[in-house]
């Protein structure tokens, strides 16, 4: 387990959209330089927890800190105000600007006016293709190069942090690859990632850890190692 600083911590939180209760005491914590992956079965709450942080659904007991913050109210800028990215589930990508606009608007919407290694020449070396591509409309793309850009887009905020909802949901095997050696890379220039996925394989290639959640909590957690994957598969399969 890594010693460093906490990024984002959950305890006990139990969170709902209207009167539906669907995260009972989830605890989570990823802290810098983490690589941790959230699996479950699809429904158990894994999204629900990304828009619990957001302030999509809404918190009703236990706490959540971003860093040494204590989110009481959660809203959508305070999550990148205190260097948390989210990449979210079906990418959003805005379908009136280009390409290279999408990535501006990632540095400017996060609003913190953080600093950091990742700017828009930076993204385009990661992603060769955006650059090619750069004043197409975004929603132009295709799938795998719309989510290459919600990363980019993430990044562009230089979060301490980045979630990462489902971001290989039906992309073909080629480029579920690449976003792989994308993960590694940007983890290696120090983001921690907390990756929500179904791919078991891409969780082995890139978390160092995982947490396993059912019925909107935490069921079972550990090392991600050469031997781990039917234990992951175990929490996936329906
Ligand atoms: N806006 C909403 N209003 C009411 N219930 C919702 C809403 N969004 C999701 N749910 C329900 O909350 C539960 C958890 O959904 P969530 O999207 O967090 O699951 P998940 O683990 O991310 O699954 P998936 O892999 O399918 O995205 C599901 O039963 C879902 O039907």
């Amino acid at each position: 387990m890594s010693s460093g600083k906490s990024l984002l911590r959950l305890d006990g939180v139990h969170a709902y959209y209207g009167a539906a209760h669907i995260l009972h005491g989830m605890n989570l914590e990823v802290k810098e330089g983490e690589r941790v992956a959230l699996i479950g079965r699809n429904g158990v709450g894994k999204t629900t927890v990304v828009n619990t942080i957001l302030g999509l659904a809404t918190l009703k007991a236990g706490s959540i800190r971003l860093g040494d913050y204590a989110l009481t109210q959660p809203r959508t800028y305070l999550a990148a105000q205190h260097g948390i990215a989210v990449v979210p589930q079906g990418r959003r990508i805005v379908a009136n600007l280009t390409v290279e606009e999408n990535l501006q608007l990632g540095a400017a919407t996060m609003g913190s006016g953080r600093k950091g290694h990742w700017t828009v020449p930076e993204i385009y070396k990661l992603f060769p293709i955006l650059q090619e591509r750069a004043h197409t409309p975004g929603t132009a793309l295709s799938g795998g190069q719309q989510q290459m850009l919600a990363v980019g887009r993430a990044l562009m905020a230089n979060p301490a942090l980045i979630l990462l909802d489902e971001p290989t949901e039906g992309l073909a095997p080629v480029i579920v690859d690449q976003l792989g050696v994308i993960f590694n890379q940007v983890a290696a220039q120090g983001t921690a990632l907390l990756l929500i996925e179904q791919n078991m394989t891409l969780v082995m290639r890139v978390a160092e850890r995982y947490c396993a959640m059912a019925k909107g909590a935490i069921v079972a957690k550990g090392r991600v190692h050469e031997e781990s994957l039917d234990e992951l598969h175990k929490h996936v399969m329906v």
